[in-house]
């Protein structure tokens, strides 16, 4: 497979960066001819705390958060959101809070839990999401059922990539969307132009990352 990532950096801060593949690529909902590498923010501390103040910024002022929920390995990120938003010092309505950072654990029916030890950082608790990429949605729906089933109230929903502008009615906060990434396609599965061309698959994708065929 011929590699070639391009750079793709947020107009909003440009540490806030990631990496885009074009090919033909298998995600655990779709087909899609874009694969977007968030392994920077994820990893690197400065993307990290970069990305986290571009997420971090539109609820600063308004909304409530006690819980950062975070899905896709996007722990180190959610960790910087936390911090931000409870800095004293800051506008923010949550200075001084501790605000706990989790993550949903899926089990083998495919459902996102949250064990014992971690319910009471949802149940009664004001949340803030936290996802790597949005493609259908599925997935965070998933992550909005859970949170309301364990009691949570789900305040604020952002991403480093949606190609969806909401789930359930509340608007995603993505740092790049599709108009930052012309030509993302994502097909389901059995109706995928390039499987009907023939084009062969070039990796299996997921929120670790890819693996090459
Ligand atoms: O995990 C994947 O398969 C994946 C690869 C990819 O290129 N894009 C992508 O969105 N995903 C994951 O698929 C889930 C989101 O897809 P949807 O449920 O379709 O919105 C998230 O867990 C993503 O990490």
């Amino acid at each position: 497979m011929d590699v070639h990532f391009e750079d793709l950096r947020s107009w909003k801060n440009p540490k806030a960066r990631v990496k885009v593949m074009r090919g033909h690529f298998v995600t655990t909902h779709s087909h899609v001819n874009t694969y977007i590498d968030l392994s920077t923010m994820k990893s690197r501390c400065n993307n990290a705390r970069e990305t986290a103040k571009v997420m971090a910024e539109p609820y600063l002022a308004t909304t409530e958060v006690d819980t950062v929920v975070c899905l896709d390995g996007m722990e180190v990120v959610g960790t910087f959101i936390a911090d931000i938003l409870s800095r004293p010092g800051t506008v923010s309505i949550n200075t001084g809070k501790n605000i706990s950072v989790v993550s949903p654990e899926t089990d083998k029916a495919g459902q996102m839990i949250f064990r014992d030890n971690t319910r009471r950082m949802i149940e009664g608790q004001n949340i803030l999401i936290v996802a790597g990429l949005i493609t259908t949605g599925k997935t965070m729906m998933q992550a909005i059922e859970s949170t309301l089933y364990y009691g949570g109230r789900v305040n604020g929903i952002c991403a480093a990539f949606s190609l969806v502008s909401k789930v359930a009615g509340m608007d995603i906060n993505a740092v790049f969307t599709q108009k930052d990434v012309p030509g993302y396609e994502k097909y389901s599965d059995g109706n995928c132009p390039m499987c009907t061309a023939g084009q062969k698959v070039d990796a299996f994708v997921n929120s670790y990352g890819h693996s090459a065929l």
